[in-house]
């Protein structure tokens, strides 16, 4: 690459890319810890009476887990309520990776299966949003953080955030 200064220059901003892609899933991943759309994750069912960590679970219960707060473990997680996404930067935890300290797709077998669609879409959202739009608040609003239990996860207020596009094109917009 030292010889070749155009396909250095082109490769420094794939790198820079690819860190903005690496951040960009750290952020949403932090952000699915402290918000996991299903915080009880889908209700299990076991089909045979099974002990786990010395509970009996009987054959035929409903099972919920709870991700929400397993994710916010400080036992588990450093400084848990902070959002932190680097957090993710420094370790090679995935969805995938079946640590039950973060499982906001759930684990296993029963695991959603649109994990890989739902991966890709939320990054093409995020980066689509943030590339195309400065965004605010209006005066004086403070965004809370606090969520609303339920089967899904929401905010316990609305959040409005005000979009000013920031592409030198309009018709883009179309
Ligand atoms: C950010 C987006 C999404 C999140 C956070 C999410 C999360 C989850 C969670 C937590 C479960 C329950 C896992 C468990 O109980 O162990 C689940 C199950 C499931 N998800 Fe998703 N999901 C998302 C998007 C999608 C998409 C895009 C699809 C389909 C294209 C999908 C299809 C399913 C299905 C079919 C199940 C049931 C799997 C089973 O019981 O075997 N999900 N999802």
């Amino acid at each position: 690459m030292a010889a070749n200064p155009t396909h250095h220059a082109r490769m420094k901003h794939v790198e820079i890319d690819h860190h903005f892609i690496r951040e960009k899933d750290a952020v949403i991943k932090e952000t699915l810890r402290l918000h996991p759309v299903a915080p009880l994750l889908i209700p299990h069912v076991p089909s045979e009476t099974t002990v786990i960590g010395g509970f009996t679970v009987p054959k035929g219960c409903r099972v919920f887990i709870n991700a929400w707060v397993i994710q916010r473990d400080p036992e588990l997680w450093d400084d848990p309520l902070r959002f932190h996404p680097e957090r993710f930067l420094e370790t090679d935890i995935n969805y995938r990776s079946n640590n039950f300290g973060f499982f906001p797709f759930g684990s296993w077998r029963r695991m959603c299966v649109g994990v890989s669609l739902a991966e890709k879409m939320v990054a093409l959202l995020l980066g689509s949003l943030v590339h195309s739009f400065e965004w605010g608040l209006s005066e004086g609003t403070k965004p809370s953080l606090e969520d609303k239990f339920g089967i899904f996860l929401k905010k316990t207020e609305s959040l409005v955030g005000i979009p000013v596009a920031r592409l030198p094109n309009l018709e883009q917009y179309q």
